[in-house]
């Protein structure tokens, strides 16, 4: 508690008591207007299509906001401003209006910008606030206050890391984790708020250690950005990336609980729609389709597809014997190419051509049998012409029936093949002759070799871009279906500028002053809404269309993705408004980064801006000493942050053979279990540990079937990014590093993912980072 800090007595939390319930009477009586409303727009039947249109944007509107009412149900208000100039305003997950009092604001939601002050308002700058209070809450029950007073004579900040709220942040700290992540909507700390509300507009990247709310702050954002820029994002949605399903689990329910449901959230391996990519591959292979020399090579396994033969192909079309020559291919390959069309698009140009050719061949076939059986007569150049014995109504015959012919349309299927991405991958992959022919000038047989995998595998997260950057090359053949939906499109538009027109009419009263319809409704925006796919959010329209792109896009642990990730991800998102945040210390795929500037330089240039968090609320100080020793090893130019806190319990190490590890485990486990009290204990491990623990942990860990979530977890440490437990026990530290070049790094992330207790299993060699002088706690039992 800072010195400014005052103790409330038991009245004031007593007047709080009121004002909460009069909040709440506030939130039930909104509830049941929205659900009376609701009730009404679905027992209404009928009508024209204008009122059903209405009727169904009603009934999304109410349920919408029944969702929304119902999110903010827990810690509803948290927070208390007192001004200087005598006002006073509450703050809450949303906003609350007084109708009987010319709709004055009963409850200020948080990203708005006059509650701003209750993030950032210190003692050395007030911003106009004498006291801000934090109102602890417990269902509808108001539990506690915490005040800190901020007037001008209050010059001494009161700690040196800056803290807003310090009773109420350090209470949130220290509550028990639950396998969920909580949204921190009534303890963000001034560093964060400045990101959380930068502007929507350009890369904006958020570097910082572990614990410093990287994630809690992105989510934050996205809630604030959808907020106040709800009519530009609404209908382009945001899309928020992270690096795994169980790390989507575990932020899943932050959004929502402030009210947001409108966010696609997603990992590289499910960002194609119908697509699950959760194989696993060597870690080198990783690496090497994350490179962007992938570009080239695919660009060229495609080129490979588009065949010339080079002995003429024979086809046999109802006993006459067409050839295909190589010259004839050739000239039809080279006018498809000219045209750069992706290439299933560029396939009609190629088929076209042909077809011209081998009509050209059957036509003069038939005129040479024809006149094989006359005599010889000389004619001039101008009796030529009329001497044809097929007019231009005989050739399209032919060529039509040429176009029908199986043998034929088999012909120049080898020679130009319809494609889908993912079986040109998965031939690409399989074969050794097409890695060569494709891949030959950029990648050493060695790695060629590593690619190289059994047809039918199952996809994996890498293969993702490459699908991504394959559906840009070959295109979609769509033709027909859009000359279909434009022309459904015209329609509508139409019908909605009849609907506009009358409705212009019927306003009497022409007014500069008074909005018309037309002002806020074009017959495009009205076209979409008649539109029956508009009835999706836009995130649920955005999940089905590979081609979606975004109004703003955030991507959590971003230093993981690899060059082709980010050129799937820049492809989603042509604004390059996007939200960057990860930290380059954390690294542990080969095919991530350590820097910024490289990643994001091929799209932006420099023209990207940099914040940094610098103070690690997760970790305590006694375990972040141990942790930073790894990372002055592993890269000696980076600082880990500062901790907020003490836990005041030192980590604990022991040494046990390879052998006895899984037994003495169980053990540890049982006793961290009841040192966390309720709390959530994880075990990270090598690999080649895994299945051992496993056995030794059975009963104890999260049934996969059943979806039971348990207290103890076994997970890798690329599972256990971006997440946190009460206890870690980290086993065999000497294999993790071996595991992989970005060893030290994963070990790093490792020993920071406890929010109360680190011990460590040594089950070879003791890393020289982890024997230093750091204090050893007592293991548990
Ligand atoms: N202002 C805050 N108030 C309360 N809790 C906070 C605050 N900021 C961060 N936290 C908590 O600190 C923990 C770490 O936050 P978060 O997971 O967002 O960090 P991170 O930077 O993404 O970490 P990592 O890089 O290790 O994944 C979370 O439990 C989060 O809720």
């Amino acid at each position: 508690m800072s010195p400014h800090d005052r103790e409330p007595d038991n009245s004031e939390i007593a007047a709080e008591q009121e004002y909460l319930s009069l909040l709440y009477r506030k939130l039930d009586a909104e509830r049941e207007v929205a659900s009376r409303r609701l009730t009404t727009a679905l027992e209404q039947t009928g009508g024209t299509p204008q009122a059903r249109a209405e009727r169904e944007a009603s009934t999304s509107m109410y349920t919408e906001r029944i969702a929304q009412l119902g999110s903010v149900e827990q810690g509803l208000c948290f927070g208390r401003l007192n001004l200087r100039d005598g006002e006073q305003f509450y703050v809450g997950r949303l906003g609350l209006f007084d109708e009987d009092d010319e709709y004055n604001p009963l409850l200020v939601d948080w990203r708005a910008p006059v509650a701003r002050p209750f993030y950032l308002a210190t003692a050395a700058s007030p911003d106009g606030v004498v006291r801000r209070r934090h109102i602890r809450t417990l269902s509808r029950r108001v539990v506690g206050v915490d005040d800190e007073i901020l007037d001008l004579s209050a010059a001494d900040q009161g700690h040196d890391l800056g803290l807003a709220g310090e009773a109420a942040l350090l209470a949130a700290l220290e509550r028990r984790r639950t396998g969920e992540m909580a949204d921190i909507v009534a303890t963000i700390q001034a560093e964060q708020d400045r990101i959380i509300r930068a502007d929507l507009s350009g890369v904006f990247v958020v570097q910082g250690g572990p614990g410093t709310g990287k994630t809690a702050v992105a989510l934050h954002r996205a809630a604030y950005l959808l907020y106040t820029y709800r009519r530009q994002l609404s209908t382009r949605g945001v899309l928020v990336v992270g690096p795994n399903p169980t790390f989507l689990r575990y932020i899943g329910q932050v959004l929502p609980s402030l009210g947001e449901t409108g966010v696609l959230l997603k990992t590289m391996g499910t960002l194609l729609p119908g697509l699950r990519a959760d194989g696993t591959e060597p870690a080198g292979a990783t690496e090497i389709k994350g490179r962007d020399v992938m570009v080239q090579v695919l660009a060229d396994a495609v080129r490979d597809r588009q065949v010339v033969p080079d002995d003429p192909l024979e086809v046999d079309v109802e006993g006459e014997t067409l050839a295909i020559h190589r010259e004839m291919a050739e000239r039809a390959r080279d006018k498809a190419r000219r045209s750069q069309r992706p290439h299933n698009v560029a396939r009609r140009i190629f088929l076209d051509r042909m077809l011209d050719a081998l009509t050209d061949q059957s036509v003069s076939r038939t005129e040479g049998d024809v006149f094989d059986g006359l005599p010889e007569i000389p004619l001039a150049a101008d009796e030529r012409a009329d001497a044809e014995v097929l007019d231009a109504r005989d050739r399209a015959a032919i060529r039509a029936e040429l176009a029908e012919d199986k043998k034929v349309r088999a012909a120049l299927d080898t020679l130009w093949p319809m494609l889908t991405p993912e079986e040109t991958l998965s031939d690409l992959l399989s074969s050794a002759e097409r890695l060569a022919s494709a891949a030959g000038s950029v990648l050493e047989p060695a790695e060629r070799a590593l690619l190289l995998r059994e047809p039918g595998s199952p996809w994996t997260p890498s293969d993702v871009p490459l699908l991504d950057e394959l559906a840009e090359l070959l295109g979609e053949d769509d033709t027909e279906e859009r000359a279909e939906q434009a022309r459904q499109e015209r329609e509508q538009k139409a019908y909605a500028e009849g609907v506009l027109h009358i409705l212009e009419q019927d306003e009497e009263i022409i007014d500069e002053e008074v909005l018309r319809v037309g002002d806020i409704l074009d017959a495009e925006l009205l076209a979409e809404r008649q539109d029956r796919r508009s009835d999706l959010t836009a995130a649920q329209r955005a999940a089905q269309d590979r081609g979606w792109t975004f109004g703003h896009v955030i991507i959590d642990e971003a230093q993981e993705l690899s060059a082709m990730d980010w050129r799937s991800l820049m492809r989603r998102c042509p604004s390059r408004s996007m939200t960057v945040v990860g930290d380059v210390a954390q690294t542990g795929s080969e095919a991530g980064t350590s820097s910024w500037h490289d990643v994001l330089g091929p799209y932006v240039d420099d023209r990207w801006r940099l914040r940094e968090l610098t103070v690690n609320y997760r970790t305590p100080a006694e375990i972040m000493a141990v942790a930073g020793r790894v990372l002055a090893e592993a890269n000696p130019d980076l600082s880990a942050p500062t901790s907020v806190r003490e836990a005041g319990v030192d980590p604990w190490q022991i040494e046990v053979g390879r052998a006895e590890a899984p037994g003495r485990v169980r053990e540890l486990v049982d006793g961290e279990l009841s040192a966390v009290d309720g709390g959530t204990v994880a075990v990270l491990a090598p690999h080649g540990q895994l299945d051992g623990l496993a056995g030794a942990l059975d009963g104890l860990l999260s049934d996969e079937l059943s979806g039971e979530q348990s207290r103890v977890s076994l997970l890798t440490v690329e599972l256990a990014k971006g997440l946190e437990f009460d206890s870690v026990v980290v086993i065999g530290p000497d294999e993790v590093v071996a595991e992989s070049p970005r060893g030290l790094n994963d070990l790093y992330v490792a020993l920071t993912r406890a929010t109360k207790r680190l011990g460590i299993v040594h089950t070879g060699e003791v890393l020289p980072a982890l024997s230093g002088p750091a204090k050893d706690g007592a293991a548990p039992g």
